[in-house]
């Protein structure tokens, strides 16, 4: 015999067959007289396999449901002495159907598995609930069958019946017995109790996909809340809960920036922000994710530039329990964190070259893995990426994959630094002081004029930042309703630079400057990130690749 689903589950036939060979209930039509020959015990048998088969199929779990199905008709194929069964589900109301298993004696084809043959009287019919009965093939086809007359003639099919099978009043599946080359008769009796087996199969069938729905919708659940445990801490530890600034400015190129977001908002596309330290690319990012139809879910960071390579993996694609040492208990990721709303990637040019790989793969496939897992992941995640190095030279330098460049530079936009939007300083400067004044509880009125000359004047090699910052050493040092800001202890200006120095050159000797007045004290109060404006790990990144260190 052949079965055509799981070829390793063994046909058994230990359901007790008759002694005497003839199958039971099955009756050769040029016989008719063996009808009424069945035994009392060839009927105990049957009776005894369709008992052992209820009780088998009362507690399946859903795995194993239709593989049990095909070898329950392998037994009754072999008891009754069918030469073919096949078992098949309407998935729905629309869907055609699909044979989830067939089995058949040697030499005779199953039914292919999938969706069924196109035979559409055969199964418009059997949708409907009709029970077909069709003990002589193809005369008893009535004459609108004509494909199923065809398929009939070409296949050796003599005789079929099936039997639609509803569950809570929906015809959900069909279960079939055939006769190849030799028509037979289907007592009414044998057609009783193959559709209590088939409603049984039905049962069980129907009662495996109402579990396996159950698990999904509790694995998502499950999913969900893990998800939302995960970004309210993520929110808590990072602050950002925070709304986002919607920016303004009085500079025209600003303004061109801000308009160019506001085009990329409402699109999926990768926006890469390119720009100084401290020109205000993390707050840009903050502005497109709220102007995108993402702002109902979290715009999650991670600063590629602060965390060494084997955590950065973790922190944007999370790790299963057990993946390394330590590793107590699953965590998902950023990017999983991020999913249906937005992942800034500041830093981006500072991602270590292994990583590029896996988040070129996110970004062309939406899919991963966790660290330590097998299981790929699917996400929908928009990227906004940062960075403040010149990435199509890191390419050349060999420090930046070209394909992952070109995937984050669909749409570049450069923000000007401060010393190019210089209408925006006094602006920008009186946005600072009211936020100071009102957390301070110090009311301003004047900035003196000589300060506001010199913040006019001064190259702002730490941008927006440096401004922020400067405007709060002032306003802790007010004592008046006039504020007076001290740019003595700002870089001074003459590290602007010159024709002849390069930005790079300027930006490394300018900081080098800085690190010697601080003694080279990178954190805290009047340290060196703090003086530059920078965030200190952004200083960290920028001296390594300047090559600037204390014994260098
Ligand atoms: N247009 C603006 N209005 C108000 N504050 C701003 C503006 N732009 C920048 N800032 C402030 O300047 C500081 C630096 O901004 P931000 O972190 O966005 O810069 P960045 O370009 O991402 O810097 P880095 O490259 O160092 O990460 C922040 O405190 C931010 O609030």
């Amino acid at each position: 015999m052949t079965k055509n689903a799981n070829p390793g589950s063994g046909i058994t036939s230990d359901a007790a067959r008759p002694a005497s060979g003839v199958p039971p209930f099955m009756v050769d039509r040029r016989r008719p007289s063996n009808a009424t020959e069945v035994s009392l015990a060839e009927r105990l048998a049957f009776e005894r396999l369709l008992g052992d088969l209820s009780a088998l199929f009362a507690n399946l779990p859903p795995e194993r449901v239709i593989a049990e199905i095909e070898a329950a008709l392998a037994r009754l194929v072999d008891f009754l002495g069918f030469d073919r069964s096949s078992f098949g589900e309407f998935r729905d109301e629309d869907s055609p159907i699909e044979v989830l298993c067939s089995v058949a004696r040697n030499g005779i084809e199953t039914t292919p598995l999938g969706v069924g043959l196109p035979l559409p009287w055969y199964f418009g019919a059997l949708r409907s609930g009709q029970l077909l009965v069709l003990p002589d093939l193809p005369a008893d086809l009535p004459p609108e069958a004509e494909i199923e007359a065809e398929f009939s003639r070409q296949s050796g099919l003599r005789s079929n019946l099936s039997i639609p099978l509803r569950v809570g009043g929906r015809v959900m599946g069909v279960i079939a017995f055939s006769a190849f080359h030799r028509t037979r008769a289907w007592p009414e009796d044998l057609i009783v109790r193959l559709k209590i087996v088939g409603e049984v199969f039905a049962q069980a069938l129907a009662r495996s996909r109402r579990e396996t729905e159950l698990a999904a919708a509790l694995a998502e659940i499950t999913r969900l809340k893990e998800r939302l445990e995960a970004e309210n801490s993520y929110l808590r530890q990072s602050g950002c809960a925070r709304p986002a600034q919607m920016l303004a400015s009085r500079s025209p190129r600003f303004n061109q920036v801000l308009d160019e977001i506001a085009q990329a908002a409402p699109t999926n596309a990768t926006v890469l922000l390119l720009g100084e330290t401290g020109t205000g690319k993390e707050v840009l990012a903050d502005t497109l994710h709220a102007l995108s139809q993402r702002r109902e879910r979290p715009l999650i960071k991670v600063n590629c530039a602060a965390l060494p390579a084997s955590l950065i993996e973790t922190e944007l694609f999370g790790r299963e329990k057990g993946a390394y040492t330590g590793a107590l208990a699953r965590q998902p990721g950023r990017f999983e964190l991020a999913d249906g709303g937005s992942l800034f990637l500041d830093e981006v040019g500072e991602l270590p070259l292994e990583l590029q790989a896996k988040l070129l793969r996110v970004l062309q496939d939406g899919v991963f893995e966790r660290v330590g897992g097998t299981r790929t992941i699917r996400v929908d995640v928009r990227l906004i990426a940062a960075t403040n190095r010149n990435l199509a030279r890191a390419v050349q330098a060999g420090g930046f994959r070209e394909d992952l460049f070109y995937r984050l530079n669909v749409f570049p936009v450069t923000l000007p630094p401060l010393r190019e939007r210089r209408e925006d300083i006094p602006w920008l400067a009186w946005e600072f002081i009211k936020h100071f004044s009102d957390s301070m509880g110090k009311p301003i009125e004047h900035v003196a004029e000589d300060s506001m000359q010199a913040l006019l004047d001064y190259h702002w090699p730490g941008n927006v930042r440096e401004l922020r910052n400067l405007i709060e050493r002032a306003m802790i040092l007010a004592r008046g309703p006039t504020l007076h800001v001290a740019l003595e202890c700002a870089p001074a200006t003459t590290t602007r630079p010159t024709a002849t120095d390069t930005l790079a050159d300027n930006e490394r000797a300018h900081i080098l400057q800085i690190l010697e007045q601080t003694h080279w004290r990178i954190r805290g109060a009047g340290g060196a990130a703090e003086r530059l404006g920078l965030k200190p790990t952004t200083l960290e990144s920028r001296m390594k690749r300047l090559g600037l260190s204390r014994s260098g």
